[in-house]
């Protein structure tokens, strides 16, 4: 504070004069009673408000639903609503304290990390600063005494102090925002380690999006709501802490002071304090639920992502569909829904910090004049123990304007810190917004790896209540899974999809080394859901399973997975190269691997292993299928799970690298609709499509000369139509009937009959 703005302020009653009264009021109160006013507003801010929202539950919530509902209904709006995964009211309550003690404790997990050594630090440069600002009023205060008293060697004695000061001073407030930023990240950093282990854990990453629909966008909470919690937690930490040390010291200073001058302060007490309590009391009243706004805004903010990135991944596809009217109109959507919604909040806010400035700079300034004059008015000279107040030669006049100077610093300073405190709730209940969101998705993420999922779908069969149950909605995991050697033994298994509809009721079969089973059926029939369940990404609910570990089975989907990194990467997924190294494997070996699956060109092609480019545009659908295929003879699996993974593969590659994976000892498990699989396989499991299923042993022969038949069949009956068209044709010529057309009795013509009618009608 410059001394000639305290002169502007010592002779006119100005904004910043009322913020001097402003403060005298808040510190008096302090003084008086901080053991009893801070836990009073605290509970003002914090817990009654709780209590009042569950009183006025009827109405306010009422109200805020509606302007929770206002951006979607009735809108175009509507259909892209985000889903709402959580029926929670993210509120300053007890779930609020529980969840971010919860969140605290991963954060900070013990006293003896670097989380609690720089948030000790950030502390003590708080303190620092608060002592400094004291010391610095009562230094403004002796130089303006020294200027009444017209004393230049002590002005200027002060002044060099005022000047040495201001070095600390500056470092510390540049240290307090440097922590700031350090705590917020070291927070974040820690969160983020904890999420990414419990999110990469027992397959969540899939669970989370296939098996539950709590979490629809989980890289938005992984990323952008980490990010807004533990910046928000630290802000807010600095902000609290700040003003609460700034008020504490400096009333207990202001009240020493005003002890000295004998003055009487507590009629001014009073009526401050009830000042205070009614405007926390409006305040509390009136403010909107930002927790539950901004925990909306948030999840509209991932919904919009996650439509973006839907664009990224399947671009091609939308390419050739000429699909971007519609998309470009649902990412519209999605926009409108978030900035309708960031809307409201700005609304609420613009109105809300109308009030909240009127009540706190306006009104507590009028009631602050007051309680500045009455102890000047009241001064009595004479101190509480009795003694009397020496004054200079000058009448008094420099000591009570030094008085006058170092008050009015402490309690603007006061005044500054108590309004931040009181502007604090808005960040508070945003903070519970985001540690809301936070802390579910952890609870999410617990949840679907004890296998506690939760699907909004309806289902569209009954579940039969022998085999798996419902609890609230949810199906119950009873099956028994038990790790095996080198046999897959499957009881009394159902295959039901993650919405709870049974594909198959019960299967029971058992696959031993050696034994190559080619699984045919239907589309849907849940032929690639078996294999789900056998690599244990959807949940047994029923019956028996036993099988090896994960590593001795490895699975290649349709569309293999394109990694990044280098070409060496591709062929060694999931391992890294000090993995390859560790197995013994050579790029020799790799070369050798990417020949069988005739894909040794590519190396060269694509400027050798430590080529790096985006796999999966550079290379064609079939290399992207051989590439799939290269990793298994890598692995070298007990069981291969093959699902279509060769349909772009040509007949005479697809059946040498057949060849060359039962030569390697690798027992397969085949999906595949190509006869000309058939023969590298001994067993069959054919699905109906209606929950029924057949095992057997596979007579290839048998069932080749059963498809030719099947297959002369179709192409005969394929005539049909034709015929019986150009049949009407003739007889609409001739104008005469034919008994055929009239009985509907047409006979299935042979091959020479067909034959002989193309010849003819060529
Ligand atoms: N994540 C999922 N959530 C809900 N239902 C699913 C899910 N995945 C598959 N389904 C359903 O399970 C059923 C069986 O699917 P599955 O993928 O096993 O079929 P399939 O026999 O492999 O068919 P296709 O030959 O077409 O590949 C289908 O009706 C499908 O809709």
């Amino acid at each position: 504070m410059s001394n000639s703005k305290f002169l502007k302020a010592a002779t006119k009653t100005d904004f910043t004069g009322t913020k001097v009264a402003t403060g005298a009021a808040i510190c008096l109160i302090a003084a008086y009673g901080m053991r009893c006013y801070y836990p009073t507003f605290a509970k003002i801010v914090f817990s009654r408000r709780s209590k009042k929202a569950t009183q006025l539950q009827g109405g306010q919530t009422k109200s805020s639903d509606k302007h929770q509902e206002s951006p979607a209904s009735g809108s175009p709006a509507h259909s892209s609503e985000p889903q709402k995964y959580d029926k929670a009211n993210p509120n300053v309550d007890q779930n609020f304290y529980k969840q971010l003690r919860y969140l605290i404790k991963i954060i900070i997990p013990n006293i003896c990390c670097k989380e609690f050594g720089i948030l000790s630090l950030h502390t003590i440069s708080l303190i620092i600063r608060t002592f400094l600002s004291i010391y610095v009023a009562q230094l403004d205060g002796s130089i303006v005494q020294t200027i009444v008293q017209r004393n230049v060697t002590r002005f200027v004695v002060q002044l060099a102090k005022w000047i040495l000061l201001a070095v600390p001073a500056t470092f510390i407030n540049s240290l307090i925002r440097f922590l700031e930023s350090k705590l917020a990240l070291v927070f974040r950093t820690r969160l983020v380690k904890h999420a990414y282990e419990k999110y990469f854990d027992s397959q969540t990453y899939y669970r989370v999006s296939n098996l539950d629909s709590r979490l629809s966008n989980a890289d938005q909470c992984l990323t952008e709501d980490i990010t807004m919690f533990t910046s928000s937690l630290a802000h807010l930490y600095s902000h609290l802490t700040k003003p609460l040390l700034d008020v504490a010291l400096m009333s207990f200073t202001l009240y020493r002071l005003a002890q000295s001058r004998g003055a009487s302060s507590k009629t001014p007490t009073i009526i401050a304090m009830v000042v205070i309590l009614i405007t926390a009391k409006i305040l509390r009243a009136v403010s909107p639920k930002f927790g539950k706004l901004v925990a909306e805004e948030a999840h509209r903010k991932g919904h919009l992502r996650f439509m973006h990135s839907r664009i990224i991944t399947n671009a091609e596809e939308i390419a050739f569909y000429n699909g971007h009217q519609i998309e470009r109109s649902l990412l519209t959507r999605c926009y409108s829904a978030l900035v309708k919604q960031m809307d409201l909040i700005f609304y609420k806010r613009l109105w809300y910090i109308m009030l909240e400035q009127f009540l706190m700079k306006y009104v507590w300034s009028a009631s602050g004049l007051i309680m500045v004059a009455v102890p000047i008015i009241t001064a009595t000279g004479i101190r509480e123990d009795g003694s009397k107040v020496e004054d200079d030669d000058d009448g008094g006049v420099s000591e009570r304007t030094r008085y006058f100077t170092t008050a009015r610093n402490l309690l603007i300073s006061s005044a500054d810190a108590i309004e931040r405190m009181m502007s604090s709730y808005k960040e508070i209940t945003e903070l519970a917004g985001y540690t809301s969101r936070v802390s579910q998705m952890f609870e999410v993420f617990e949840d679907v790896k004890l296998g506690k999922y939760q699907r909004n779908t309806v289902t569209k069969q009954k579940p039969i209540k022998t085999n798996f149950e419902r609890i609230s909605g949810s199906l119950v995991q009873k099956g028994v899974v038990i790790d095996t050697e080198s046999t897959i033994i499957i009881e009394n298994l159902p295959i039901i999809t993650p919405n709870g509809d049974i594909i198959v009721q019960s299967l029971s079969l058992k696959i031993e080394d050696g034994m190559h089973l080619l699984i045919t059926g239907p589309n849907g029939c849940g032929k690639s859901s078996l294999f789900r369940i056998l690599n244990g990404l959807w949940p047994v609910y029923g019956g028996k399973l036993c099988k090896p570990p994960p590593t001795s089975m490895f699975y290649i989907p349709q569309r293999p997975y394109m990694s990044i990194g280098i070409l060496r990467d591709q062929v060694i997924y999931p391992d890294s190269v000090t993995d390859m190294k560790a197995k013994g494997i050579t790029d020799e070996d790799l070369m050798n691997i990417l020949k069988i699956v005739h894909l040794d060109n590519i190396v060269h092609r694509e400027g050798g292993w430590q080529a790096e480019c985006d796999w999966k545009d550079v290379l064609s659908g079939g290399e992207k299928q051989r590439m799939g295929m290269a990793r298994t003879f890598y692995h070298r699996p007990k069981f291969a799970l093959l699902d279509e993974c060769t349909s772009a593969v040509s007949i005479d590659v697809e059946s040498k690298i057949y060849l060359s994976l039962k030569a390697a000892g690798i027992t397969l498990l085949t999906i595949t609709h190509r006869p000309t699989l058939w023969k590298f396989h001994t067993h069959l499991l054919q699905f109906d499509g209606e929950g029924g299923w057949r095992m057997e042993e596979l007579d290839t022969t048998a069932r080749l000369t059963l498809n030719e038949e099947k297959q002369k069949l179709e192409h005969q009956l394929a005539g049909m139509p034709r015929m019986q068209e150009r049949l009407r044709e003739l007889c609409t010529l001739l104008g005469e009937d034919s008994v055929l057309l009239s009985s509907g009795d047409i006979p299935i013509p042979s091959e020479d009959d067909l034959a002989a009618y193309e010849f003819k009608n060529e």
